[in-house]
């Protein structure tokens, strides 16, 4: 018997869908900068600074995120997977420090930018009891995935990646990291098939709308001072 083509979910179709902006997204200027060893080191400080802030809102989102899973999801298994998410935030914020000191980043001065504050405004959007948890699911997953497959870029073979900025692709392009956030768009996949078609337009819109943002804050990097 001929082997069936494995179901593709609604994720997947978005994305071919979207291709465009989901490319610029994931193979930004400043991404492509880092994998050949162009980058200017004013971009990645100012991405740093930037960065650093938007962690630190994104913490209440995924502890949202969090109180969702317990709450909304039928199965007793995402939580434990969001659960890994938050944790590995408290890493990433120690991470962010010790960057920070590296490349003499004063987080305290740092003021965020436009984008990082809308984007910022967007999460707090999410986190109304209104958003239904497929479409805080599928933004969710697109959040952590661009940062995946933008870093797991810099990392994959022919990389000209200059060694200092090897531990930031890293954190997001390693394996586990991947495998993360494919547990995260299964759950968001299982939610999507039991969707009306009113939260299915409503999860599209927000991964478009995430991947707007994932470019705006990409963008901010060349403004670098
Ligand atoms: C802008 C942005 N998007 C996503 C992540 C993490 O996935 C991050 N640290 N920053």
């Amino acid at each position: 018997m001929e082997k069936k083509p494995e179901k593709r979910g609604m994720i997947d179709t978005w994305i071919d869908k979207h291709r465009s902006i989901y490319t610029a997204a994931t193979r930004h200027a400043f991404v492509v900068s880092i994998r050949d060893g162009s980058v200017d080191l004013s971009s990645f400080k100012t991405w740093l600074e930037q960065d650093y802030l938007f962690v630190r809102g994104f913490v209440p989102f995924v502890a949202n995120v969090l109180i969702r899973a317990c709450k909304d999801s039928g199965e007793s298994s995402d939580m434990e997977v969001v659960l890994g998410g938050l944790a590995s935030l408290n890493d990433e914020i120690e991470w962010f420090k010790r960057e920070g000191s590296k490349w003499d980043v004063e987080f305290s001065t740092v003021v965020p930018q436009n984008a990082n504050q809308d984007y910022r405004r967007f999460l707090e959007a999410l986190m109304s009891n209104e958003v239904k948890y497929p479409v805080i699911m599928t933004a969710f997953w697109a959040i952590e995935a661009v940062y995946q497959e933008s870093f797991a870029h810099c990392l994959e073979d022919g990389n000209k990646t200059p060694v200092e900025l090897t531990g930031a692709c890293h954190r997001w392009g390693n394996d586990g990291f991947k495998q993360y956030c494919s547990s995260v768009k299964n759950i968001a996949e299982r939610c999507l098939e039991n969707a009306s078609g009113e939260v299915l337009a409503e999860a599209e819109d927000v991964l478009v709308r995430v991947l707007e943002h994932e470019v705006a804050f990409w963008e901010m990097s060349r403004g670098g001072q």
